[in-house]
Formats: C-alpha cells, structure tokens, sequence
C-alpha cells in the first residue's frame, strides 16, 4: 500500500483513514463514499507555506477550487490561509457561502459571462485574471459604468508545453486560453490596460498545464514571462507587481508516480524569478501559484462496494463497483490510473488481477485495469486512492446515477460534508411538458 497521508492499516486489518475505520465509514454513510484526510490538506498547505517562508518572498498560495469545491472546503482553505481560485459564478458563490474573504479571491476563466464580471466586481473579489480581449472590452465598461476600480491580471500563453495528457495541457500556443505572446496580443491588451481608469493591472499570469512531475516547466514559463516583460518594460515602462505562475503540481496516482517534493516546484520557480529580476534591477514580483490537485488529490479517497462479478476464462475477470465514471470520469477522459484495496481486508495478499469496471450503461465505464488484489468477494469495500481532485467536482448524473456523500476524517473523528444526493433531489426542479400528446394510461 502507498500509505498516502494519515492511512493505514489498523488492527483488525482495515484500511484506517485520519484515525477512522474505513469500513465504519461505509456502514455509516453508505458508498460510494469520497473520504477526505484534513490533515493531509493541512500538511501540503504548510509545505507551500514554508517553502515561500524559506525564499523570503511575498506570495499567495490560492486554493484551485474547481478542483473539490464545497462550503467546508472552503472553510477549510481560508483557516490555512490560502487565497482562491475560482472560475465560475457557481464556484463564486459558494467561496462567498462559506464567507471566504472576497479579497482574497481570483476569477479565472475564458468566456466569464457578463453577469459573472458584474458579480465579481459587485463582491469586490481581489482580482480577475482577464483572458481575452471580449472579457477586457465587457470588464473596461463595466468598470467605467460603476465608476468602481479592479485588480487585475493579465493570462498569457507562455508556449511553453507541459509533459501531460494533451487534455490538460494549456500553456501551448494553440489553446483556448490567455493572450499568446507572439502576436503581439498581450502587447496590446497590456497598453489597454495601462491606460485604463479603473482596471488596475497588478500583473501576468500563466498556467502552463496540469499533473506536471517536473520542474523545469515552470522555470521555462517564468524565463519567457521575463522575456515579454523584458519588452513591456522597454516598450511601455511596465513591470508587474504579481507574477502568478499557475498550478499543475503533479500528484500520485499510480505507483510509477514520482512529483517532486512541493517545496522543490517553489524552490525552482521562485529562484528563475529572482534571477530574471536581478538580472532586469529590478524587484522579485509577488509569486502566486494556484494549486488544486496538490492539495487536495492525494487526500480523497473513494470508497465502493464491490458488486457483480464477471470472470471469462483466459480472458479477463471484471469486478463492478457501485459508482464510476459518474463519480470519477478521469479514466475515460484522460486514461488516467489509479491503484486501490480491498479496504476490509488490507492486509491480506493479493491472490488475482481484475478489472474494475463502474456501474454505467457505457464499456468506456472503467475505473482500473488489471488491479492485484485478495480474491474479491461481493460486498467487499474497495478503497481507490487520490481521488481528491476532480473527482467530486466532475461528478455528474449519468444514468441518473446520484451523487455521493462527502466526509471529512481528521484525529479519529468523522463529519459529512456533504450530503449522498437524494431521488428527490434529481426530480426537484422538474416538471411535466403541459402539451404533451401521449397521457399516461390512455390509449
Ligand atoms: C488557471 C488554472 N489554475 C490552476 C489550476 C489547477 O491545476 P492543478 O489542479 O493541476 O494544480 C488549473 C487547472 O489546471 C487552471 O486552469
Ligand atoms: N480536470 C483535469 C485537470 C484540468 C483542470 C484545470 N484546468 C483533471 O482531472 O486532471
């Protein structure tokens, strides 16, 4: 086992979470279950913190929360003092719901409606991560019309491809995010900007991609930010105050897997910042990075029961949970893979390999190929890790499938977060079509 955070094995041969029997946790809440280990959390925002700490930098840690998003997450992220990353009025809103403080919070995205600039600014959320020249226009107008001033950043594309799944990769070129550098668009919405009453233009941003293990992604991404802002300083005397190099710290998904230590990523980003700026005279920016996946994505859990079982001889033996790609749709879109035991008897060796399909109308509908386990039995409990981020928040109602339940484990305690979706819940906000032709038991 890969003993992620607090887990491991107790007594009775169970896979013990935060202190928390995780069989107890099945019985109590029901499956699929995503557990959540607090102090994992905790631990991985400490090692951000102490690694600017070290640089003698100013800094924002903001929390990504589209990758696990809820009001006690939330919460959360504000007592460890993170910032926040939110891109979307729906992720907005609950940051808001959970009183995190406005100023502290950063609006990403790359078509934000009209309603969504007007919301934000309306909040007077910290800033806004302009993305595009429709979002400038709409944002100088909206400003100008309130007479309200705003923070903001600039996206840009780096060019700069991170080693990922083609998916998740963003800091390229051809992507539908940011102004690309080469053109000379973000020339231009940086003169746009500097020139306008109320957008305050704080700095650049990048992000060049998620799950990234290597570091030398983020040094090449600061070096060619340097190169523009070589540019912009002698072309329109601007230097930024924040330089926000995004997130995409890689996790552990797979054995396999090897991310470098959190505080190596901020080590290397932060000293190809010092060295551009020494080299410009000039001083280090602030450094912001957004991290999602690697704060939360180790710490989540997902608990399933095991179900249906289907061995073809010679070929393979398919075992089915009762959730998948519904509650975890990274398999399918990305081939991600994850590793996972038999939570009731984690310490027993493994005897066979199977397959571990979701309980979806879609063969796509795999969770894990050929996982080595005990020999598994119908009503085993399976324990798949990392599933903290973009687990729950891609979660979705295909086949009517319901959402899971969220609980939070820390010192031998437990709490939902959020409650299993119920059936009303998936009827609740529907209706029957008034001019229907066909009523139900008339011929
Ligand atoms: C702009 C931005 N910031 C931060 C993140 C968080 O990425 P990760 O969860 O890989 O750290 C993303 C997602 O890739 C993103 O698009
Ligand atoms: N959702 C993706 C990552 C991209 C998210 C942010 N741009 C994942 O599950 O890996």
């Amino acid at each position: 086992m890969n003993n992620y955070g607090t887990q491991r094995i107790n007594e009775m041969g169970r896979l013990e979470i935060g202190g928390v029997d995780s069989v107890l946790l099945g019985e109590t809440y029901g499956t699929p279950l995503f557990i959540y280990d607090v102090k994992d959390i905790r631990n991985r925002a400490l090692e951000f913190h102490e690694a600017f700490k070290k640089q003698q930098v100013s800094y924002q840690i903001a929390y990504a929360s589209k990758a696990f998003s809820c009001i006690a997450m939330m919460e959360l992220a504000n007592e460890l003092g993170l910032s926040l990353d939110v891109c979307s009025d729906g992720e907005l809103h609950t940051a808001l719901a959970a009183g995190f403080p406005a100023e502290k919070i950063h609006f990403h995205g790359n078509n934000k409606t009209p309603d969504e600039l007007e919301m934000a600014v309306e909040e007077k959320i910290g800033c806004i991560v302009v993305d595009n020249f429709t979002e400038l226009t709409w944002l100088m107008a909206l400003t100008e019309s309130k007479k309200t001033e705003m923070d903001v950043l600039i996206r840009i594309t780096p060019g700069v491809e991170a080693h990922t799944h083609e998916y998740i990769s963003t800091g390229q070129e051809d992507s539908k995010f940011g102004f690309d550098l080469n053109s000379g668009q973000a020339d231009e919405a940086i003169r746009l900007l500097l020139s306008h009453s109320y957008l305050k233009l704080q700095g650049v941003h990048s992000h060049i991609g998620s799950q990234i293990f290597k570091a030398e992604g983020f040094e090449e991404a600061v070096k060619e930010i340097y190169r523009s802002i070589h540019g912009w300083s002698v072309k329109m005397d601007y230097y930024p105050n924040v330089l926000n190099v995004g997130g995409g710290f890689g996790i552990r998904y797979a054995e396999g897997d090897s991310p470098l230590p959190l505080g190596e990523y901020i080590d290397r980003m932060v000293e190809t910042a010092k060295a551009e700026a020494a080299a410009m005279n000039k001083p280090v920016p602030e450094i912001w990075v957004e991290p999602g996946r690697a704060l939360v994505g180790e710490a989540g859990t997902t608990l399933y029961s095991i179900g249906a079982r289907k061995d073809i001889p010679q070929v393979r033996t398919y075992v089915s949970v009762d959730g998948g790609m519904t509650d975890n749709i990274r398999p399918a879109l990305y081939q991600a893979e994850y590793t996972a035991v038999l939570a009731n008897r984690a310490a027993e060796k493994t005897e066979e390999t199977v397959s571990v399909a979701g309980k979806c109308c879609e063969s796509g509908d795999m969770l894990i190929w050929d996982l080595k386990l005990p020999t598994v039995h119908q009503g085993d409990y399976l324990a798949v890790f990392s599933t903290g981020a973009y687990g729950y928040s891609m979660a979705n109602n295909y086949n009517r499938i319901l959402r899971p339940a969220v609980v939070f484990v820390e010192d031998g305690e437990h709490e939902c977060v959020i409650e299993r979706e119920t059936f009303t819940d998936l009827t609740r906000r529907e209706k029957s079509y008034s001019k229907a032709g066909f009523i139900a038991g008339q011929s």
